[in-house]
């Protein structure tokens, strides 16, 4: 991950479309409303202008152009008079706006608009600068386009999807307007914007890619970084709810399995125990074994090494990071290109014709992050299992609920955190059904034109569900694990694992009898989603988005 963005909702962006970072997308779509502001930078104005210039000159020839004075997709074999080439545009936005499902939320019509913005400002697309002054007010304004989620085939672009941003500049349809529904030609009046009229070329410019996908996927993979580290804090707070054992974490072990990401994940763990009165390790357990003494046999007391889901716990939160690696590199060049067709290459005076709105890249990375992440989930998942189930916790209450002595009235009754698990199971579920592959699903579609797609806009919502749905698992966890270290004795743990456990207890009360925690559940959420969960076990958000990890700021 590249970039500092330090506080964009302060600044404002410039856009040349070679430099967004997948963080600045990231930010600005997250911020708050009406913050986002960016422009095209001065040499990206030129070369919109030299474009549109070759544009007109081969207008000026008759020559066809696909898009401008052809028909689309199939239909390139019928061409038009260039009389006709405004009203065809205004035609392609029209017959695309049959999108279904719920509109796409805020952040991720900010993060479509920007990363759109962006792409049409390299240049070779032959819009006017106005267009994306137009889409960057809007987006400062927080004008955002209602985009129906459902039906792109994430090749020949996302046509459908962008139709919406392209009505809404048009002043066309209906608008969310800082958080109101409205008619797009209202508010942009309103914000003293002028609703655009579309040139020639400038509806297919804006349609023709892949910066829908691109915002989910985005905003998926800056999750996923948030969850990966989410994971090491509560593989920490399992170690030590469980007294496990952090040999496993050792540099040793990790520097002879040298995968960047799994290194990442145990120096985090051991940064966030360190100072842990509750965290074993296999010279603590030596020095407590009982000699074997010339016995053939000796049961020993404790557990030499521990299940799985600890001490493999960063060979299964590395894969994430690792993988963000390579995602983010991918993301940062699909944000950073022509995802559109025809291009203009105005040194040569050419047209050329391909295939840049083909989101294979994006589709196929999500492909791999969600599974990945999923993992996370089935991580914490079997973490919490064996934290509330009395048969593996080590003398922990069951179901981390005191018992009552047996003349209580109330003996029996009280089964504490038992339903919180079987939620997190069913929603661990939930995520890996969410894993199949979207990628495999290319139909040949629009009279065998676009007979192979990428579907990357499915793998691409399908990754940012299955963050959401990790979230979940990881925050029931995380008031499970606060329960069990305040069981153990808060005054045991680690500074970091402490903070944390502080964090939760300012949303969510120690459980001393059944009670409803769906909302607790629902705070936690919010404070991982937040990055809180981040802040307060030492990793703050400057930090964090320039790629430092905990350790590194512990050890500076
Ligand atoms: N992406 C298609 C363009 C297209 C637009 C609209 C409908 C169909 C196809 C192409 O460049 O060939």
């Amino acid at each position: 991950m590249s970039g500092t963005p330090g506080k964009i909702s302060s600044t404002t962006l410039t856009l040349d479309g070679g430099s967004l970072t997948p963080t600045q997308v990231a930010t600005l779509a997250r911020g708050a409303a009406g913050t986002a502001r960016a422009e095209p930078a001065a040499g990206a104005v030129e070369r919109m202008r030299a474009s549109v210039a070759l544009k007109d000159s081969l207008l000026a020839q008759d020559i066809p152009i696909y898009g401008v004075t052809t028909g689309f997709g199939d239909s390139c074999i019928r061409q038009i008079s260039g009389d006709k080439a405004h009203d065809l545009q205004r035609h392609l936005v029209l017959y695309h706006l049959n999108g279904v499902g719920p509109a796409a939320p805020d952040e991720v019509a900010r993060a479509t608009m920007l990363i759109r913005a962006n792409a049409l400002s390299r240049g070779p697309s032959a819009v006017r600068p106005e267009v994306v002054r137009t889409l960057l007010d809007c987006l400062a304004a927080d004008i955002l386009p209602m985009i129906p989620e459902r039906g792109s085939l994430g090749a020949s672009g996302d046509l459908v999807p962008l139709c919406y941003l392209a009505a809404a500049l048009i002043g066309e349809g209906e608008v969310r307007h800082r958080g109101e529904v409205r008619p797009a030609l209202d508010a942009l009046l309103d914000a003293g914007i002028r609703p655009l009229s579309l040139e020639p070329k400038e509806g297919i410019a804006l349609i023709n890619g892949t910066s829908f996908t691109a915002a989910f996927g985005v905003l998926a993979a800056w999750d996923a970084r948030e969850l990966a580290f989410v994971a090491d804090v509560a593989t920490a707070m399992a170690l030590e709810s469980l007294r496990g054992n952090i040999s496993a974490m050792h540099p040793f072990v990790h520097e002879n399995k040298p995968h960047p990401g799994q290194i990442e994940s145990a120096r985090t763990i051991r940064a966030l125990l360190c100072g842990s009165g509750l965290a074993t390790s296999f010279e603590d357990i030596l020095t407590r074994r009982e000699p074997l003494a010339g016995r053939g046999y000796l049961q020993l007391d404790d557990r030499i090494q521990d299940k799985y889901s600890v001490r493999c716990a960063p060979q299964i939160a590395g894969i994430v990071r690792d993988m963000l690696d390579w995602v983010d590199r991918w993301l940062e060049t699909e944000i950073n290109s022509s995802s559109d067709n025809p291009l203009f290459d105005t040194e040569e005076s050419r047209l050329h014709l391909g295939g840049n709105f083909y989101a294979g890249h994006v589709g196929h990375a999500m492909d791999s992050l969600k599974v990945s992440v999923a993992g996370l989930a089935d991580l914490m998942d079997r973490q919490l299992a064996l934290v509330v189930d009395e048969k593996f916790n080590g003398g922990l209450p069951p179901n981390l609920i005191v018992p009552r002595s047996a003349d209580d009235p109330q003996a029996g009754l009280h089964h504490g955190f038992k339903g919180m698990q079987i939620a997190a199971s069913a929603v661990t579920a939930e995520a890996l059904k969410q894993t199949g592959p979207a990628s495999v699903f290319s139909r040949s579609t629009e009279a065998h034109n676009q007979d192979k797609v990428s579907m990357g806009t499915i793998a691409a919502r399908d990754a940012r569900t299955v963050g959401a749905l990790v979230r979940e698992v990881a925050a029931i966890h995380l008031l499970a694990l606060a329960q069990a270290v305040e069981l153990r004795g808060i005054e045991y743990c680690a500074p970091a694992t402490r903070a944390v456990h502080a964090l939760l207890r300012e949303h969510s009360a120690f459980v001393t009898r059944d009670r409803r925690l769906d909302g607790d559940i629902a705070a936690v959420i919010g404070l991982i989603e937040s990055g809180a969960v981040r802040r307060a076990a030492g990793l703050a958000d400057s930090d964090f988005v320039t790629g430092r990890g905990l350790a590194d700021v512990v050890a500076a």
